[in-house]
């Protein structure tokens, strides 16, 4: 089987985008985890797939792989690097399993609207009821760390970045996530401005994770840290996030066109 693919990225969290409108070649599970490694296939962050929508109103179905395989709801900079891959529309509407996602291109800065943010523990989920502002992880971190779903489980911890490596990938796995979940580490530098870095779940430590951005941002005004419209400083650049008054919450950032390319 051949499979042509576009690598992108977005702030440096990079995407393999495998275009399956014209193709029967679907790859497997275990295919997506070999062209995830970075040493033995084409190495990204996750795997985009694209595939004809199944709901009016949707110009392409979009799914999101981690490089262990496994699926998440959300992913924001892989939805502005398919806005930017759809470059024969201006304003691309994204079936993804979190819902229709609306974009926007200014030049070579796109908007997504990544929809609301849930903030009730079972559609995070938790494993059980709990005050999602003030998760109960002080097994693992004297901090108390806040929960949302972005379409994808998110935490964040607002005490600095230090310990992104170390504590990531503990709570990444802590039980009180049945679906695991992304973690965020944020220094807040003023009401409209933080630091971010993310233990992405399945992934690891990325460059920027987009979904991670918005979920710091609604964390930390629903904390009263920072007002609803923030910029987040990431490893990879710089992301804008807009919790508006309807609910939705906007990011805008850049995405790039690395390469394209055919795997046999
Ligand atoms: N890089 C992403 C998030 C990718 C999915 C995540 N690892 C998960 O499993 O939920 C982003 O930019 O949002």
């Amino acid at each position: 089987m051949t499979l042509s693919f576009t690598k992108m990225h977005g702030l440096g969290n990079d995407f393999v985008v495998i275009d399956t409108r014209h193709s029967h070649s679907v790859p497997s599970t275990d295919m997506i985890k070999h062209l995830c490694d970075r040493r033995l296939g084409i190495g990204c962050d996750q795997l985009v797939l694209l595939s004809a929508p199944t709901h009016d109103g949707a110009d392409i179905f979009v799914r999101f792989f981690n490089p262990d395989g496994s699926e998440a709801g959300a992913c924001g900079n892989a939805s502005r690097c398919v806005a930017l891959y759809l470059q024969d529309l201006s304003a691309p509407t994204l079936q993804t399993h979190a819902g229709l996602l609306s974009t926007s291109r200014q030049g070579d800065m796109i908007t997504v609207n990544m929809g609301a943010p849930r903030l009730d523990w079972q559609e995070i989920p938790l494993n059980h009821a709990c005050d999602t502002l003030n998760l109960p992880v002080q097994g693992i971190t004297p901090h108390p760390a806040a929960a949302c779903s972005m379409g994808n489980p998110h935490a964040t911890l607002f005490h600095g970045t230090q310990d992104a490596e170390t504590l990531g990938p503990i709570l990444e796995h802590a039980p009180l996530f049945p679906e695991r979940a992304n973690i965020g580490f944020a220094e807040i530098l003023s009401p409209t401005h933080m630091r971010l870095r993310v233990w992405e779940r399945g992934a690891g430590l990325t460059p920027a994770c987009g979904s991670g951005a918005c979920a710091a941002v609604v964390n930390a005004a629903r904390r009263g840290l920072t007002e609803r419209a923030c910029t987040v400083d990431v490893d990879g650049g710089t992301l804008h996030i807009d919790w508006r008054d309807d609910g939705t919450v906007w990011m805008t950032g850049p995405a790039t066109r690395v390469f394209e390319g055919t795997l046999s």
